[in-house]
């Protein structure tokens, strides 16, 4: 039998109908919603007359634009609006709807997995570009539109070409100090922000084996702003231990039975992809994003590029363009660029082990009088747990304020902005122009990283302070 890839094996096990020349009509088995993407849907179901198809495959939670201090007391009429008519719709189409009274309400790409609903094999879609997170557990997971949210509702199934296969291979070991943004940041830096279009990446290798789920959730939630459809990485004893005992999880004998049928999801030995890219991750470093799209980026101990770096007209442009916006001065060190807002949350990076890599970092220190530092827990069990373990405390007497979930200051869609001007070093996935508040400067990093600048108002190499704290 010929060696097949994860994304292969996924593909197949969910086409329902394949006619020469157009696209295959797939199977859903979990689909995601949020307050945005969902109200036009709904309305076009009522429109037609039409009932939620399954509605126990259908899963909502709100988190774009709610408030995370004094949360039930929204002001943005409109937020307020998509916010009341997403608890209306799921009233009447009969959907489980975690709102902001649940204790498990939280970021739709973080509950997921925590409540268990993301498995390996799902097709997984939502109306949301990051529904790639899913990927990290061997699921076919991807964001839709609203149009096919609706068709999604209707009929539990989507129509999609099939995409082209990419394997990532990321080998070698990662050095301290190293996390998982800093790998998916290096990725994205080396091969650009287009390297993935039309295409769903599966990432391989010794490293990639050796992360735990929520550092792999990291890596395949910013497949999207690689330009991929989806990323995902085949199913082990790493993703079956995290899933087992979770809410939604099979449970006793039909968690055996599951596992074995995970297992056979995996990528075979010798299985081909459309292109092979690889990556080592010896030589990655903590990376900081300098620019306005995610590949803009440089390691720590270097400096935004000069315009001698440029090759052509059109990239220097881009340059100068980024750099203008982001008020920064070619060939200045990363570590001079001063930071007056830090973020932690996001559904990159607002997951336990993030705040907990953070928080050993702050202990004992105190966020620089010239910066305003937050961290927003991925979701209210996160934010309750944070709190239980000490976490939360450390945060707040370092000086952070400590929130509740939601997508935050991630995009400038609630009331957490960076003011016109600004930097900010942000743990989220997108750093385009306005995507924090207008005028605002985003930097991506890792949590440790953002941790830090919070400390010195400023970048710094966290290796070099590791080091320091050793001697
Ligand atoms: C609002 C939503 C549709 C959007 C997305 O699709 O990704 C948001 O989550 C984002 O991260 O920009
Ligand atoms: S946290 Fe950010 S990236 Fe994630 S779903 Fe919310 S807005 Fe999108």
């Amino acid at each position: 039998m010929k060696a097949k890839n994860i994304i292969e094996k996924l593909w197949e096990q969910h086409v329902v109908r394949q006619e020469e020349g157009k696209p295959d009509l797939l199977y859903i088995d979990l689909h995601l919603i949020h307050e945005v993407t969902s109200p036009q849907a709904f309305e076009g179901l009522r429109v037609a007359g039409r009932k939620v198809r399954q509605p126990n495959l259908t899963f909502a939670t709100m988190d774009h634009n709610i408030p995370t201090v004094d949360r039930f007391n929204i002001k943005d009429p409109i937020a307020k609006k998509q916010v009341d008519t997403l608890s209306a719709n799921c009233a009447e189409f009969d959907v489980r709807l975690l709102d902001l009274t649940n204790e498990e309400q939280g970021i739709v790409h973080i509950i997921g997995p925590e409540l268990g609903l993301t498995q390996p094999g799902k097709t997984i879609v939502c109306g949301d570009s990051h529904t790639s997170t899913h990927g990290a557990f061997g699921a076919l997971a991807f964001g839709i539109g609203t149009s096919e949210v609706e068709h999604v509702l209707a009929t539990q199934t989507l129509w999609q070409a099939k995409p082209r296969t990419i394997q990532v291979k990321v080998d070698g070991q990662k050095k301290p100090g190293v996390f998982a943004k800093d790998i998916v940041l290096a990725i994205i830096q080396k091969f650009g922000v287009n390297f993935g279009t039309g295409s769903i990446i599966e990432f391989t290798g010794d490293c990639i084996k050796q992360l735990s789920m929520e550092e792999r959730m990291t890596i395949c939630n910013m497949s999207i702003e690689a330009g991929a459809k989806a990323g995902l990485i085949s199913p082990d004893e790493v993703t079956f231990s995290y899933i087992k005992g979770r809410e939604y999880a099979p449970k006793g004998e039909k968690f055996t039975e599951a596992v074995e049928k995970w297992k056979a999801l995996a990528s075979d030995e010798g299985a081909e992809y459309d292109q092979t890219l690889e990556i080592d991750a010896n030589e990655i470093e903590p990376v900081v994003t300098w620019g306005t799209n995610p590949a803009m980026s440089s390691y720590i101990s270097k400096t935004v590029p000069t315009f001698e770096s440029c090759n052509t007209d059109s990239e220097r442009k881009s340059l100068e363009r980024a750099l203008d916006y982001m008020g920064l001065t070619p060939g200045m060190a990363i570590e001079d660029i001063p930071i007056q807002h830090v973020f932690i949350g996001s559904c990159t990076n607002a997951r336990l082990s993030d705040l907990r890599d953070a928080a050993s970092f702050i202990k004992g220190k105190k966020v620089s009088p010239n910066v305003r530092a937050m961290v927003v827990p991925g979701s209210q069990k996160i934010k309750r747990i944070a709190e239980e373990e000490g976490i939360a405390k450390t945060f707040v007497e370092a000086g952070f304020e400590w929130r509740d979930s939601g997508c935050s200051m991630c995009l400038g869609m609630n009331s957490d902005l960076v003011p016109q001007g600004e930097h900010c070093a942000s743990t989220s996935n997108r750093n385009f122009e306005g995507r924090q508040g207008k005028g605002a400067r985003t930097h991506l990093v890792s949590p440790v990283m953002a941790a830090a600048a919070a400390v010195y108002g400023h970048f710094v190499d966290v290796r070099k302070l590791q080091e320091e704290a050793v001697r």
